[in-house]
């Protein structure tokens, strides 16, 4: 009982310093910040000290640029934070102003401890970072990413059949996609996978711990990082990056066996193996790297593989063009292939256009300034430190740029011509130096899988379950929430044909 006391008394004591050294911090960067401010404006923005946007945020910040206008800031405590909504401000800020915003704000949660600053997502502009995109690079640029292709294919097929057989989990046939073309990629697993495997299950927990703990604020210990030095607040985050790393590690030893052994299929991990003194990697970074690719790629593919289907089933007439092309061009007797592609601009055109229209990582990614960014159309100032974020959600509903936003219109990525505009982008792979690194092998993914899909058959609504296109997960790379699609087969001879293909 004595010692319960004592030790109430005692974290009472750590509290009390705690909050004192942070009423001293706050006092400390409100003088620091008022003399700074005063020499040119922050965007404008709601007045209160502690603003927090509610669910939905991207929704509700689209609205709020509305009020302020396209770039507007806002605090969190000593936090500032800033959010450019519009297609031009994100081209001149997040773009023209790369080198000011490469890096990423503290996430002390998930960075510093739970990912133990290993994760790339999350590591700030620097040597480490330069050496592990390096390391990417190598895998996933665009003419690595060719490499691939055979496996995205092969997996594409997979779909078709998966489709074919059971069209009600065709959520979790996406899933599939995805996750058997990392894990073939980054272990060289040379068997099925199913999103139902032990690994991909516990590779899954650990994506889920991770979202829970990004968004800022989420922690205490991201608000108070003086916390940092008090053990029980990080006891849980610590225990979380050791199960990570183990199975991480875990699975790089695999692959180092085979390696050992003589039959180890060529993969992301045998090249870092065989190149690690070279990237100056160590053994936990390594396993790192390998293994968030699937947190990375996996998910995300997914979901767009799943908007895909969403935006076909919900616009008919824009699927029956898409087809009409893959008709004339590949016809009903072989599937589409990557070598079809530089004839199929719908299919492109088609898969660009859900990603505007249903972006996946919605709220974009956050960024920190690393110097003082003059944004001189306005005058306004974004100060170094100032988190920032372009907000995919309103940059794509920009009707500036692309009218009528609501509308799903694949043609608003061709020219007169019919050929694919470079002119525009739907940003969904994010900005700067900062952009996802996976993006060539992800267009990739989409490619085929869309080309297959719209090519293999009619996707239709149920009129009794109209499907709720706004029915996502709001979280930082948006889930879509069950729903009911009809898949008709546009041939009698579907898996045929498909399995015909496979050779
Ligand atoms: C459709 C699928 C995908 C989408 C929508 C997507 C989107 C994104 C976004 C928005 C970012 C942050 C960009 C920013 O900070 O502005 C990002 C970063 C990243 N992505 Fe992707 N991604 C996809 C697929 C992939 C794949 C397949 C891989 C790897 C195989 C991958 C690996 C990464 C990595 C390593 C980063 C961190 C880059 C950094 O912080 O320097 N992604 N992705």
């Amino acid at each position: 009982m004595l010692t319960m006391t004592g030790s109430a008394l005692l974290a009472f004591q750590i509290i009390g310093i705690v909050l004192i050294c942070l009423l001293m911090l706050l006092v400390v960067r409100r003088i620091d910040d008022s003399q700074r401010y005063r020499v040119s404006a922050l965007p404008p923005g709601p007045e209160a000290q502690w603003f927090h946007p509610g669910p939905k945020a991207p929704l509700k910040y689209a609205q709020m640029a509305e009020a302020y206008g396209p770039v507007f800031s806002y605090r969190q405590g000593n936090r500032l934070i800033v959010i450019i909504n519009g297609y031009k401000e994100v081209v001149d800020i997040m773009q023209k102003h790369n080198a000011e915003l490469a890096s990423r704000p503290d996430f002390i949660a998930a960075g510093e401890f739970l990912s133990g600053g290993m994760r790339t997502l999350l590591v700030n502009n620097g040597e480490r970072l330069r050496r592990l995109r390096r390391a990417l690079h190598s895998q996933l640029q665009p003419t690595a990413a060719v490499q691939h292709k055979p496996i995205q294919y092969s997996c594409g097929l997979d779909l078709i059949i998966d489709l074919l057989q059971d069209p009600e989990n065709h959520i979790n046939h996406a899933k599939r996609f995805a996750a058997s073309l990392i894990m073939t990629m980054t272990y060289g697993k040379n068997t099925p996978t199913y999103y139902t495997d032990p690994e991909v299950l516990e590779i899954n927990v650990h994506t889920t711990r991770l979202g829970k703990v990004v968004p800022a604020g989420q922690h205490v210990v991201d608000n108070y990082p003086i916390l940092r030095h008090v053990p029980f607040v990080v006891s849980t985050l610590r225990k979380w990056h050791k199960e990570e790393l183990g199975l991480f590690s875990s699975m790089v030893n695999v692959v180092r066996t085979q390696v050992e052994a003589n039959r180890a299929q060529p993969s992301f991990t045998t090249y870092l193996l065989e190149h690690q003194a070279e990237y100056g990697l160590s053994d936990d970074e390594l396993a790192y790297l390998a293994g968030s690719m699937f947190g990375a790629g996996s998910d995300s593919t997914a979901t767009a593989i799943t908007f895909v289907i969403m935006a076909a089933a919900t616009n008919p007439h824009a699927q029956a063009e898409i087809q009409a092309q893959l008709d004339l061009v590949v016809g009903r007797d072989r599937v589409p292939t990557f070598d079809d592609e530089k004839a199929l601009p719908l299919v492109v055109a088609f898969y660009l256009e859900s990603f505007r229209w249903r972006p996946i990582s919605w709220g974009g990614f956050a960024h920190r300034a690393t110097s003082d960014i003059i944004w001189a159309s306005n005058g306004y100032v974004i100060p170094e430190g100032t988190t920032v974020y372009g907000n995919h959600w309103a940059v794509g509903h920009d009707s500036s740029v692309f009218s009528e936003p609501e509308e799903f219109k694949p043609s608003r990525w061709l020219d007169d011509t019919g050929r694919l505009r470079e002119d525009i982008s739907p940003f969904t792979y994010g900005f700067g130096r900062r952009v996802c690194i996976g993006q060539h092998v992800a267009n990739n993914s989409v490619f085929i899988s869309t080309a297959l899909l719209l090519w293999a058959f009619n996707i239709r609504e149920d009129p009794v379950a109209p499907i709720d296109t706004m029915n996502f997960t709001d979280s930082g790379t948006v889930r879509p929430l069950p729903f009911k699609a009809i898949f008709s087969p546009r041939l009698d001879k579907l898996e045929e044909i498909v399995e015909a293909c496979r050779a």
